[in-house]
């Protein structure tokens, strides 16, 4: 399995992951980021604004009256109204920005999806042999999640605090700047408890984030192995790797969380003691003459040193979030910044839809029209050379004539090169030298969706999708009518089991083919290839071995579908490939032996040595 790299961000990157990220919710909807943001410092200059207003309320309205012998409330009730007023105006913003900013957050992860979906469909196969396809997964789940909520909640927390503790130190300090700058080395001593902490937090909450891709890496892998693992019966083993993985990932959260969790209580306290010292001190200068402080004044201090020490709480907590998002969102723009597979050609192909198995290519004319040249399925392999990994070659000097309609067979031990030839053609991987043409065509040339679309592929594994047999059946040609579903399965010679079924054709398949058997997977793939009628033909044979009489239609439903057509059979049984037009046998990536079956029996050499079971093929 893939390890899920351990990455640490830098700083830098954060800072451009963020930028990435306004720029993402700028763009999604700018009219609800502005207004969010209006509202944002709306509802934090509300709240130092009325606790300001206190300072009036006692100075102004309340001391006087406790002298006048008949109080006259009407002034007081007022200044109570406008102070409501405020809190009001803080209260209809809160709620207003919270509101936005989760409507917003929900349109931009939609966005998010729809756009990392549709790249990923645009990745070249390299990318998901080389990515592990649970932490792939994961970037959808928990990335997305975690990004969301740090739309939603902490970024527009994290602002609000952050003017709140700009307004309250101004708020502060045009009180009195003794008791400002008292408050300051307080809070500079809490600062430093908070940062320890912060820190540690948020690198656990990478750690745990990490782990949490590659269990999730490992669950998906121990899913699709489960037959493989219960017949080897290794359950202990793969439970112990789960355990390793889960207690990785226990031990970060668990850390994580102490520190988080232990950090906003001492904040709590922290703000308590500034209080009661503010009190303390404020009462006995305003007494002694210290400072020219009134009660009114003192008052309004005590609840702006409240509202002081919180957000900064709140902003290490929310800075942990954020810095956790970032990580996810670096994730997700990863995945989104992977080079799509690149599409140089301009040669079309397409098929003709009123005849049976005929495509043409679309030649432009001088004079701007289309002419319509028939395919011939004429692949030739003039010296190919190849390799995934650049050093590591895979194959050598590939040489393969494959005239219209002719049968090639491709045999050779696992791991020969067999597969690879057919990635070769279909354009999964580049070839490193030499030349593939198609009707003489390079095949580099032709747009590749059309190249692919013309080559009709039944691979080893076979993958149906969740829904009918008649949908899987249509999607080789999703235009078909109902009629050429069941000629295509009568072709297949699937027509036989589907109607035992008791749904018939309407019979719905989970994702991996529910209860069907290998065999009869077979057989719809093969329908499903047949109905999509394409000049050439890929079939990697399936290894499964499937009961005589179930090989036997599976058989005849491949010469069904090969007949007329260029064909290349990657064989791992020869009892199939006996009747090819041309054998070719592989070794190491090289070509070692070619000709009919008759002429390689006679050469008695490695094929001959396989025929007669002197030679195992895997
Ligand atoms: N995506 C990949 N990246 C790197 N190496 C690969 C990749 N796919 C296959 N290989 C290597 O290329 C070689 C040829 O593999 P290939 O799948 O073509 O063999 P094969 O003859 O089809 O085998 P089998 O009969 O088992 O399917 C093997 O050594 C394999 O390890």
């Amino acid at each position: 399995m893939d390890q899920v790299k351990e990455k640490t961000q830098p700083k830098g990157n954060r800072i451009k992951v963020l930028g990435r990220l306004l720029k993402l919710v700028l763009t999604t909807s700018p009219w609800m980021l502005v207004v969010s943001i209006i509202t944002i410092i709306l509802a934090a200059a509300s709240a130092v604004i009325g606790s300001l207003f206190i300072e009036r309320l006692i100075d102004t309205y309340v001391t006087p009256l406790l002298h006048e012998k008949v109080p006259n409330y009407g002034p007081l009730l007022n200044a109570i109204l406008v102070m409501f007023g405020i809190y009001a105006i803080g209260f209809l913003s809160n709620y207003l920005f919270s509101m936005l900013m989760g409507v917003l957050a929900q349109k931009v992860q939609f966005r998010v999806r729809n756009e990392t979906f549709t790249h990923m469909e645009s990745l070249p196969i390299a990318y998901f042999d080389q990515n592990n396809y649970g932490d792939i997964m994961s970037r959808y789940t928990n990335d997305i999640d975690t990004l969301m909520q740090m739309i939603s909640q902490s970024l527009p927390q994290f602002l609000n605090s952050a003017l709140s503790l700009i307004f309250v130190i101004v708020a502060m300090f045009s009180l009195s700047w003794q008791l400002t700058l008292f408050s300051f080395i307080i809070f500079a001593l809490s600062f430093g408890i908070v940062r320890f902490l912060t820190v540690r937090s948020s690198h656990y909450f990478k750690v745990q984030q990490n782990k949490l891709g590659q269990i999730n890496g490992y669950d998906e892998e121990m899913l699709n192995g489960l037959k493989v693992i219960k017949v080897f019966s290794h359950e202990p083993e793969a439970e112990e790797g789960f355990d390793k993985f889960n207690e990785e990932l226990r031990g970060a959260s668990g850390k994580a969380n102490t520190y988080a969790t232990i950090l906003f209580p001492i904040m709590g306290n922290m703000g308590n003691l500034l209080y009661v010292l503010i009190a303390f001190i404020g009462g006995a200068a305003a007494i002694n003459g210290w400072a020219p402080l009134t009660l009114g004044a003192i008052a309004s201090f005590l609840q702006l040193s409240r509202q002081f020490s919180m957000p900064i709480a709140q902003i290490s907590q929310q800075l942990n979030s954020i810095v956790l998002a970032l990580a996810g969102a670096q994730r997700i723009f990863e995945l989104e910044d992977e080079p799509s597979e690149v599409d140089n050609g301009d040669v079309i192909m397409s098929p003709n839809k009123e005849v049976k198995n005929s495509w043409y290519w679309d030649v432009p004319e001088k004079n701007g029209d289309i002419k319509k040249v028939p395919i011939k399925g004429h692949i030739v392999f003039d010296h190919v050379n190849f390799s995934y990994v650049p050093g590591h070659q895979i194959l050598y000097d590939i040489n393969i004539d494959a005239k219209p309609g002719m049968k090639v067979a491709l045999v050779g031990e696992t791991g020969a090169g067999k597969t690879t030839i057919s990635n070769m053609l279909n354009r999964f991987y580049e070839i490193q030298s030499g030349k593939i043409t198609y009707d003489g065509v390079p095949i580099s040339q032709i747009r590749k969706n059309d190249l692919r679309h013309s080559l009709s592929i039944v691979l080893q594994e076979t993958h149906l999708f969740t829904g009918t047999i008649m949908d899987n059946i249509r999607f080789g040609k999703p235009d078909a009518s109902d009629d050429e579903v069941y000629q295509a399965a009568r072709l297949a010679h699937a027509d036989e089991f589907i109607h035992e079924l008791d749904d018939g054709y309407e019979t719905v398949i989970d994702g991996d083919g529910g209860d069907l058997s290998q065999g009869q997977m077979q057989l719809l793939s093969i329908a499903r290839a047949m109905i999509a009628d394409e000049p050439v033909m890929i079939l990697d044979e399936a290894t499964s071995s499937i009961d005589t009489r179930t090989e036997r239609m599976v058989q005849a439903g491949m010469d069904n579908l090969l007949a007329g057509r260029t064909s290349f059979v990657i064989a791992h049984r020869l009892s199939t490939i006996v009747n090819s037009d041309l054998i070719l046998v592989l070794d190491h990536g090289h070509i070692i032996e070619r000709g009919t079956h008759e002429e390689l029996l006679k050469q008695k050499g490695y094929y001959y040595e396989l025929y007669t079971g002197k030679k195992e093929l895997d």
